[in-house]
């Protein structure tokens, strides 16, 4: 199988790295000629997997054309600020029919969109080859072979079922999903409570305020997810609740990391630049707070990170704001159809 990684990032290379171990034709495309050169000629990559070798059939290219002639698989693994431009890019070099996978965990700054609504745009008619990878994998303990579980969602059974066999191997089990905005939701939201759980760690907090904010954090990313079209199961699966708890408590975390720099004192920018990749977290937090105005639907977690992160609200008033919400029920009521999702 002829699989194109968009995105020699730390999760590009990974799964690219996963994907070459698995004897796909695997060539990752980046904009930086360094890394494209390292990947082919001492499989390597430094700036973002200082510690992987890479396999010796990955191939690299800067050339986007070259990257995509033949691809059966195409899987984008950018930012989700740049994904617009490289969906862009990459659309007229396509050929065939290939699968449109993505494993990005964050929104299209500019609309808010999920990144398959985004996808949907340039491709509407390609739905059934639309694929997210998603689930509790950081890229520094996949690439060293470490067991990992992830999700392949789509919205057709053959698609979810072809990167399921794409991706299996003795250390990376796939799992298949039919909820795709589920899937999606729970990757790109969680980073912001794992932001939020890394500002408790920073204020020198306890595992109670952790517990209670991925608890807490869980109930308002599946309530935002109901309302829009996701179903409830899908956040108590891997690309839920797994994602959140890995994402909150390891130090690969950059959205974690860039936490508890903001808890200990610093700056966004300052966070942020000593973090040094991509950080999906901020951005989520401005499109939740939007989502959640624009649908009625109460999410002060996201509220209280929105208040640090760009209205210089001191992390430490804006937990005592959090402490000190009027009292409410702690759970709500679910429609029995939304519970979960099914192919048809
Ligand atoms: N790192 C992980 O463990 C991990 C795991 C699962 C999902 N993800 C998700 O994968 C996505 C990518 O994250 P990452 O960790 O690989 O980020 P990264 O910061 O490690 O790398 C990002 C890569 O994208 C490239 N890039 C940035 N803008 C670009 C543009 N306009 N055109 C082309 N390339 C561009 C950068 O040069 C870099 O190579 C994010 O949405 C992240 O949430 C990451
Ligand atoms: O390093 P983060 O915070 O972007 O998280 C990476 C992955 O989403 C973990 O599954």
């Amino acid at each position: 199988m002829r699989v194109a990684v968009l995105g020699a990032g730390s999760w590009g290379t990974a799964l690219a790295s996963a994907l070459a171990e698995n004897r796909c034709e695997v060539t990752i495309w980046a904009r930086d000629a360094r890394i494209t050169q390292q990947i082919q000629s001492e499989h390597i990559n430094t700036r973002y997997l200082p510690n992987a070798k890479l396999p010796a059939s990955l191939r690299a290219t800067t050339d986007l054309k070259t990257a995509l002639m033949d691809a059966e698989v195409v899987i984008y693994v950018v930012p989700s600020a740049a994904m617009r431009e490289v969906v862009e890019l990459s659309r007229p070099l396509l050929s065939g029919a290939p699968i449109l996978c993505h494993a990005v965990k964050g929104f299209d700054p500019t609309t808010g969109s999920t990144m398959t609504d985004l996808l949907l745009e340039y491709h509407p008619d390609a739905r059934d080859r639309f694929c997210v990878i998603a689930g509790p994998s950081h890229a520094e303990e996949v690439v060293e072979g470490l067991p990992t579980t992830i999700v392949a969602a789509a919205y057709t059974r053959a698609t979810a079922e072809a990167i399921q066999d794409l991706l299996m191997s003795k250390v990376l089990r796939v799992y298949t999903n039919p909820d795709v905005k589920g899937a999606e939701l729970g990757g790109a939201l969680k980073n912001i409570i794992a932001l939020g759980v890394g500002i408790a760690d920073g204020l020198g907090f306890g595992d109670n305020a952790k517990a209670a904010l991925m608890t807490r954090g869980l109930t308002e990313i599946a309530r935002i997810g109901l309302k829009l079209g996701a179903s409830v199961l899908t956040f108590a699966g891997l690309s839920g609740v797994g994602d959140l708890i890995v994402t909150c408590t390891s130090l690969h975390s950059r959205n974690y990391r860039t936490g508890k720099l903001l808890g200990q004192g610093k700056s966004l920018e300052e966070a942020l630049a000593e973090v040094g990749m991509a950080v999906e977290g901020v951005n989520a937090t401005r499109i939740a707070i939007q989502l959640a105005s624009s649908h009625g639907v109460e999410m002060p977690i996201a509220n209280a990170l929105s208040d640090v992160l760009f209205h210089g609200k001191p992390p430490r008033a804006a937990v005592e704001d959090l402490m000190g919400r009027a009292r409410v029920h702690e759970i709500e009521e679910v429609a029995r159809d939304q519970i979960s999702a099914s192919w048809n």
